[in-house]
């Protein structure tokens, strides 16, 4: 037994409390079958990673979670309630930011606590905070077009997290902007896992990415999608940010999680 199967097998015998669960998911577009039988379950102030090849359903799933995608047969549950739509216990971050362009960064951030009928000096309080903590205090009146992509990663995330939903949902956040940006924003996301009592669901397609950030992997594989291994990295995430990627467990899982993947890479 490899070491890091082993931690799979010490790591179920913990009992965890569970913020999503996805019960027997199933999705068709058509004659495409995205997802098939799909169960899954996301331990509360944790952060999962969905880690796949392209194409095998992660942002399906995703939207299925966020209420924003009807499933063809099954369940999602957030906190054992059925999810029927969208809700204001999880918040979904876009790939492709989805910013309002004629509103300000302040507005940007506060914007689901407009929609939510909170006062403008209370939203625009808590917009600040996030602002200052995902690292743009200062580019409070400046427009999106303004900012970089990665600044404009930020305003997403300070969105999200200032309607202070209990899930968030983040679908490749990391993937328009440079290595350097990248890895820092990995170490902030870290941070918020450990300060902010969170449940995040993350897509991405790196696999150091979804190691270096997750309590949980669950690895899919396509045609139709279905969850073929649940990895729970143990060992290095009391090691320190900057001690991981050096970390043997963390190369160790890496290696093991390219073996299975690299057959369906085309
Ligand atoms: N609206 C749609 N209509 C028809 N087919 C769709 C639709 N959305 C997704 N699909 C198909 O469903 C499957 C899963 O797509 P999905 O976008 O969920 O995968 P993914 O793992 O997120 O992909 P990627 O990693 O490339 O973003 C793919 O075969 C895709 O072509």
């Amino acid at each position: 037994m490899s070491p890091t199967r082993k931690n799979v097998v010490e790591a179920s015998g913990f009992k965890v409390e569970n913020a999503v669960s996805t019960r027997k998911i199933s999705k068709n577009y058509g004659p495409v079958e995205a997802l098939r039988n799909l169960s899954l379950d996301f331990p509360k102030g944790q952060l999962t990673s969905l880690l796949g090849p392209s194409g095998c359903g992660k942002t399906t799933l995703l939207k299925i979670i966020a209420g924003l995608l009807e499933p063809t047969s099954g369940e999602v549950e957030v906190n054992g309630r059925a999810v029927t739509g969208p809700g204001p216990d999880r918040a979904f971050v876009f790939q492709d930011f989805a910013l309002l362009p004629w509103a300000s960064v302040l507005r940007n951030v506060a914007f689901g606590l407009e929609l939510r009928g909170v006062a403008k000096s209370e939203r625009e309080a808590v917009a600040e905070k996030y602002i200052r903590d995902v690292g743009l205090a200062g580019f409070e009146k400046n427009y999106p077009h303004e900012l970089s992509g990665g600044m404009r990663q930020r305003v997403g995330l300070a969105r999200a997290l200032a309607v202070d939903s209990e899930v968030l949902l983040m679908d490749e956040p990391f993937s328009a902007v440079d290595e350097q940006t990248r890895r820092k924003f990995q170490e902030d996301l870290l941070n918020l896992v450990q300060t902010e009592n969170k449940t995040f669901i993350f897509v991405t397609h790196s696999i150091e990415e979804a190691v270096y950030v997750s309590d949980q992997i669950a690895i899919l594989l396509p045609r139709p999608s279905r969850v073929s291994e649940i990895i729970r990295p143990a060992g290095f995430r009391s090691k320190g940010a900057e001690n991981i990627r050096r970390d043997l467990e963390y190369l160790d899982i890496v290696d093991r999680i390219w073996a299975s993947l690299r057959t369906y890479v085309e």
